[in-house]
C-alpha cells in the first residue's frame, strides 16, 4: 500500500483528498506510463483504436497527374486528330506531337507532352473525327503531391482512429496500422441491496449502473465483454477478494461500484489491500463522486493494472468515470489529455467549498451557454438523463451568470440530446 494510505491508516477513512485537476493529471501520467502495447492491425479493424505512430503517405497524394474530368487530353493548339484512350487504372503512353489528343477518363493518368484537357462537353467532333474546343484556363487535372508529399506526416501519434482516418491511411497506402488497441474493461457491481430487475422497494434498489457503466465504458473506447459485467457481488471480504481477482484476469481496468466508503459492509479497500494494489488516487476534493479512487497492481512479469472505485450513489459514480477513467484511458492509449471546452454560464452555479463542483448542465453549442438542470442530487440519474456534461466550479468559487468555466461534455452523439 502506498504512503498515503498508511498514513490515512490512523485514521480510516481519512486520506488526504487529491484536489479534482491534480488527480486528473496524475491519473493520466500513470496511464501514459502504462500505455498499452503497440500492434499492427488490419485497416478495417482500427474503428475507435489509436494510432500508435504517426500516419505518413507511403506515396504522392496523388500519385500520379490525374485528370479530374472526363474529356480529352490535348497537345498543343487544336484541332486534334485522336491517337488513343486512357481510362482509369491504366498507364497512359505520352503524347508525343501537337494537334494529337487521347480521349481521357476522370481519374486516369495524364499523359506526359499534355497542354491541357478539353470536357467532353464543351469539345466537338468534325466528320474528319477531328476533335475541336476551347479548353478551360484552369488545368483539369491533379498534380502529384498536390495533398501530399511521399514521407509526409498527416496525423500525429495519439490520434483517434475514426472512418475518415481509415479512409486516409487507405488511400495513402496503407494495409496495417500500428495502433494501440481499445482498452479492455470489467465491472463489479457491489452492493446486497441492489436488484436487477423489477420495481424498487421494501429497502432495495434497482441496479442503475451494472446496465449503464459497461455502455459508457464503450463509448469512452473500452472493450466490455458480457461475461465482464458481474454482480451483484456478495456483501463478504473473500467474495470481493475472489470477483476482483476473477475480473483482473482479463482485463486492463476493472470498475467497482460501491463500497468505497468505510461503512460496515464497504469491502473494496480491503479488497484492494489483499490483492496488493496501491493507490493512484484515494478520494477527490469533488463533489458530487469524493470517494472515488484509482489503484494500480503490477504483476510479477511487469503487467499492469487499474482499479477504478466508482461511488455507489449513481451519479457520483458517473462524475468518477469522467473524473478518473477518462484521463486514465487517454493515457492507456496514448491519446492526448481531453481539452475541455469553455462554456459560459447561463445561470448561477453554487460553489462545494474547498472542494471542485462539477454540476449538470445543458450545453448550448449555438450559443456556448451552458444550463444548469434540475434533479442532480448524487443518488439521482434523473438530471443526468438531461444533460450534456458537467460545468466545473472551482473550489472555493461559485458560478456567476455569465462566467466562463470548462465543461466536461459527456460521450453523447448528435441528436441524442434535443
Ligand atoms: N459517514 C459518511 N457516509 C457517507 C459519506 C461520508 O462522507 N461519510 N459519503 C457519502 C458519499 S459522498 C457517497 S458518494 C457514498 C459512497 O459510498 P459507497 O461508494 O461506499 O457506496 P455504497 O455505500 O455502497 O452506496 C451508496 C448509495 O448508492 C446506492 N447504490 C450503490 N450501488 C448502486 C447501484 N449499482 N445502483 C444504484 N444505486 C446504487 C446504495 O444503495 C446507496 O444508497 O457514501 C456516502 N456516505
Ligand atoms: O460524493 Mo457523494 O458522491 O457527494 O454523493
Amino acid at each position: 500500500m502506498s504512503t498515503e494510505t498508511e498514513a490515512a491508516g490512523a485514521e480510516v477513512g481519512a486520506p488526504p483528498p487529491a484536489g479534482w485537476e491534480e488527480a486528473r493529471a496524475r491519473v493520466y501520467a500513470v496511464g501514459l506510463s502504462a500505455a498499452l502495447p503497440a500492434v499492427a492491425r488490419p485497416l478495417a479493424d482500427t474503428d475507435g483504436q489509436t494510432l500508435a505512430e504517426p500516419l505518413t503517405t507511403r506515396t504522392d497524394l496523388p500519385a500520379f497527374p490525374t485528370s479530374s474530368v472526363d474529356g480529352w487530353a490535348v497537345r498543343g493548339p487544336g484541332p486534334w486528330q485522336v491517337v488513343g484512350r486512357v481510362l482509369a487504372g491504366h498507364t497512359a503512353p505520352p503524347l508525343a506531337d501537337d494537334g494529337t489528343t487521347v480521349e481521357i477518363a476522370t481519374g486516369a493518368m495524364v499523359p506526359v507532352g499534355t497542354s491541357a484537357i478539353l470536357r467532353i462537353e464543351e469539345s466537338t467532333r468534325a466528320a474528319d473525327g477531328l476533335v475541336a474546343g476551347t479548353p478551360r484556363p484552369q488545368a483539369e487535372w491533379r498534380e502529384p503531391g498536390e495533398e501530399a508529399h511521399l514521407g509526409e506526416e498527416l496525423l500525429p501519434a495519439g490520434t483517434p482512429v475514426d472512418p475518415s482516418v481509415i479512409g486516409l491511411a487507405a488511400s495513402c497506402g496503407h494495409d496495417t496500422l500500428r495502433v494501440r488497441r481499445a482498452p479492455r474493461a470489467a465491472l463489479l457491481v457491489f452492493g446486497d441491496e441492489l436488484l436487477t430487475s423489477g420495481a424498487p422497494g421494501a429497502g432495495r434498489v434497482r441496479d442503475a449502473l451494472g446496465p449503464s457503466v459497461p455502455a459508457w465504458l464503450r463509448r469512452y473506447g473500452c472493450q466490455v465483454r458480457g461475461g465482464d459485467v458481474v454482480g451483484p457481488v456478495a456483501d463478504t471480504l473473500p467474495a470481493h477478494v475472489a470477483a476482483l481477482r476473477g475480473a483482473l484476469a482479463n482485463a486492463d481496468l476493472v470498475c467497482t461500484t460501491g463500497g468505497t466508503m468505510h461503512g460496515p459492509v464497504d469491502h473494496l479497500h480491503p479488497t484492494l489491500e489483499a490483492l496488493g494494489a496501491d493507490y493512484v488516487v484515494n478520494t477527490v476534493a469533488v463533489r458530487p463522486g469524493f470517494p472515488m479512487l484509482l489503484a494500480r497492481l503490477v504483476d510479477g512479469d511487469g503487467r499492469v493494472r487499474f482499479v477504478a472505485g466508482l461511488p455507489g450513489n449513481p451519479q457520483s459514480a458517473v462524475v468518477a468515470l469522467v473524473s478518473l477513467v477518462v484521463p486514465l484511458l487517454a493515457g492507456l492509449t496514448g491519446r492526448p489529455m481531453p481539452v475541455l471546452p469553455q462554456v459560459t454560464l447561463a445561470e448561477a452555479v453554487p460553489g462545494r467549498g474547498d472542494h471542485t463542483h462539477l454540476a449538470l448542465v445543458r450545453w448550448d453549442r449555438v450559443a456556448g451557454t451552458a444550463h444548469p438542470v434540475r434533479h442532480v442530487g448524487s443518488a439521482m440519474l434523473r438530471g443526468l438523463a438531461g444533460a450534456d456534461g458537467f460545468a466545473v466550479i472551482r473550489p472555493g468559487a461559485s458560478g456567476a451568470v455569465g462566467d466562463r468555466v470548462p465543461l466536461v461534455p459527456l460521450p453523447l452523439t448528435p441528436g441524442e440530446r434535443s
